[in-house]
């Protein structure tokens, strides 16, 4: 194309695919500033806070964000990676891009991750891939199970970039995953091979998935229904009974009703119900962050101990493992379907 260009011609750059994985968001660091910046523009999505805006400004802002970044700092601080000095949940994200794109090496494919809240924002990377020549570009929200608070508010932040674009690529967004055979079959053998790992053999093992307050599902979010199905399709999968494999939902925030059972109420009560050895996992999550990695596998193992519990282990998510990077590959593959 470049040899008839005109003089003053912008440059036209080589035509490419664009993959992006998108996932939440994390802060910068774990200060009070880092924390409440990115906790401001995450509670101020009104995907996710459907509260009356003008009700809700005074809340978040006089309430929450004079508290919560100090309290979230020291949860962060726990988990931070010290030695990259991130975010686990961005150090999880990155090894999943870079290992995506070598195993899509070779197909003139452009792999990139962004975030919905915080750095690297959705908006810049799209531009730097728009400007590297991607006309056709995959958006892949790294959530199981739909919902509108995670999936559709990150394919919202994508289409508003598109909005600021003069040449506007193509885009395709990958669907929920919550069924998908391979994604069954991924987080089946996870689970297989955590609890073969494990020095005892678990009583129960939970599925937590991330909670949502009631008034979401009432008024159609189909996340509910999506967590259930994984557990049923995965249960099915290791061919275990019904009772071996049970769903909760954690990080309950505020004082609304949010999706039960709860899992830290649960952990508290299963000893008492002589289940003393629990094995656990969150499968609403595709990388491990501050909801798994503090609030479950540090929190949710005192809880259950001081409540009587003997054993109990937490099962890692997916993140760049082999079994957890092949169901990706075969899932952008089989979305690419027709433009590779
Ligand atoms: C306030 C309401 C919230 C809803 C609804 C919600 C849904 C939801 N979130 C995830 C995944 C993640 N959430 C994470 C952190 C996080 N979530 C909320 C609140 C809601 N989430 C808050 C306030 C926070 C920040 C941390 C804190 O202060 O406690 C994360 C982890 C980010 C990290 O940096 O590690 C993820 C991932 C899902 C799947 C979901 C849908 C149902
Ligand atoms: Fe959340
Ligand atoms: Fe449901």
């Amino acid at each position: 194309m470049s040899n008839h260009l005109p003089p003053n011609h912008p440059p036209v750059p080589q035509q490419k695919i664009g993959v992006l994985l998108l996932n939440l968001g994390t802060p910068d660091g774990t200060d009070y500033w880092s924390v409440r910046r990115y906790l401001k523009e995450f509670l101020s999505d009104p995907r996710v806070i459907e509260t009356n805006k003008f009700l809700w400004w005074p809340i978040l802002n006089l309430v929450i964000l004079s508290f919560r970044p100090q309290k979230s700092g020291h949860a962060y601080a726990q988990i931070w990676d010290k030695e990259k000095n991130e975010s686990p949940l961005r150090v999880i994200t990155r090894e999943q891009t870079e290992n995506l794109a070598q195993r899509l090496a070779g197909e003139d494919i452009m792999v990139e991750f962004a975030m919905r809240y915080g750095n690297p924002s959705t908006q810049s990377v799209l531009e730097k891939m728009q400007k590297a020549g991607c006309q056709k570009i995959l958006l892949v929200p790294l959530y199981p199970q739909y919902s509108a608070t995670t999936t559709a508010t990150a394919n919202d932040k994508a289409f508003d970039a598109l909005k600021t674009m003069r040449w506007q690529p193509a885009v395709r967004t990958a669907p929920a995953y919550f069924d998908s055979p391979d994604y069954i079959r991924a987080l089946g053998d996870s689970i297989r091979e955590g609890v073969a790992k494990l020095d005892f053999e678990p009583d129960l093992v939970i599925t937590s998935y991330h909670g949502m307050p009631v008034e979401y599902l009432q008024k159609g979010d189909p996340y509910h229904c999506q967590c259930f199905k994984t557990t049923r399709l995965v249960r099915e999968y290791l061919g275990w009974d019904k009772d071996r494999l049970m769903v909760t939902f954690q990080s309950r925030f505020g004082p609304t009703e949010w999706l039960q059972p709860y899992t830290d109420k649960t952990l508290e009560a299963l000893p008492g119900r002589g289940v003393k050895k629990v094995a656990i996992l969150a499968p609403a999550f595709h990388a491990d962050c501050i909801e798994t990695l503090e609030e479950i596998a540090m929190g949710g193992k005192d809880t259950f101990m001081e409540a009587g519990g003997e054993k109990f282990a937490y099962i890692p998510c997916l993140n760049a493992s082999p079994g957890g990077m092949d169901f990706l590959e075969s899932m952008v593959r089989r979305e690419l379907g027709g433009w590779l």
